[in-house]
């Protein structure tokens, strides 16, 4: 049995990664996933210079998942492409997924031409849905503006990069992105980001329990999963199939990895979860899913990736 997956032109030994901003904010944090299960790491979303991000309490976990509002803190586009540079040399063969954000498709395309400069030759992660920059919307609510985006990075970009996308709710939605997203060489869609601007609230101090615009967050966890199935499985229904899905959203087990490759993931990335266990959680997925694999027969991801019936 193997959860062996093959994304954006490149091998995986297995099909599990980290969600871009847990567990990837340092070297530390980047060497923590590299040495753990999981089949490799995509960088905290760079930007052009380095950010402290929002004030703190930003990020609190509840029973069925979590609620942030980081404001998009990170070391910086160089850093990030520093260290990958350096971990290709370390270990040659291995692909690494960078994820970068600019605010503005100018800085999109800076952002670009530095991974272009550096000896980066991994995979990029073209982040459209950080809910949490204040005064910002979310560019993957703007289907205008991720048309133009992705016609002016695909001008100048010609290496493996796919978009992490927000969830959407509308059937319409599926269809409008979808036909934009088809227009485009990309490598892959990474489905979803969190769900945006959720609330929770501490009911003993009749408070909400992060500081950033006024308790509003991105939620993830438990509570997502069925909003990720929903537009990992849309985006699968309606996209060509040299564009891959990687699922992303509520996976806490082996169950909801297999759910989500039955939706039509090639890959799948954990954030919560991953947030709250630790990198070691890659070793339990493992077991699970590949148990799962064994009790229905499935050799491989390939035996059952998008064969979800309908009744
Ligand atoms: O607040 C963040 O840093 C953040 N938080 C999220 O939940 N998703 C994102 O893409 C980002 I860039």
């Amino acid at each position: 049995i193997s959860t062996a997956t093959t994304l954006a032109g490149s091998n995986f030994d297995n099909c599990m990664m980290n969600a871009s901003g847990v567990y990837c904010m340092d070297s530390d944090e980047l060497l923590a996933v590299e040495n753990s299960k999981a089949a490799t790491f995509v960088t905290k979303s760079g930007t052009l210079q380095p950010r402290k991000g929002n004030p703190e309490p930003r990020y609190f976990e509840t029973e069925f998942g979590s609620i942030n509002s980081m404001g998009l803190p990170n070391n910086g586009v160089d850093y990030y492409l520093d260290f990958v540079s350096q971990d290709q040399i370390n270990h040659p063969g291995k692909t690494y997924f960078l994820s970068i954000t600019g605010f503005n498709l100018a800085e999109d395309l800076e952002l670009l031409q530095k991974v272009t400069d550096s000896d980066f030759a991994g995979v990029v992660e073209l982040n459209l849905s950080c809910p949490n920059v204040p005064g910002k919307p979310q560019t993957g609510y703007d289907f205008e503006t991720v048309d133009a985006i992705l016609k002016a990075v695909f001008d100048v970009y010609h290496k493996p990069l796919g978009v992490k996308l927000p969830p959407y709710f509308d059937i319409i939605h599926f269809d409008q992105m979808a036909e934009i997203l088809n227009k485009y060489p990309l490598s892959y869609v990474n489905s979803i980001n969190s769900i945006g601007n959720g609330l929770y609230i501490n009911d003993d101090t009749e408070t909400v329990v992060i500081k950033p615009k006024q308790g509003f967050g991105g939620i993830g966890g438990e509570y997502v999963k069925p909003t990720a199935l929903a537009n990992v499985h849309a985006f699968y229904q309606r996209l060509n199939k040299d564009i891959q899905i990687i699922g992303t959203g509520g996976i806490q087990t082996g169950k909801d990895i297999f759910e989500h490759i039955l939706c039509g993931a090639s890959m799948v990335q954990v954030g919560t979860a991953l947030m709250v266990e630790g990198p070691v959680i890659f070793e339990r997925l493992t077991a699970e899913l590949e148990a799962i694999m064994a009790e229905k027969g499935y050799d491989n991801i390939e035996d059952f990736r998008g064969k979800l019936n309908y009744l």
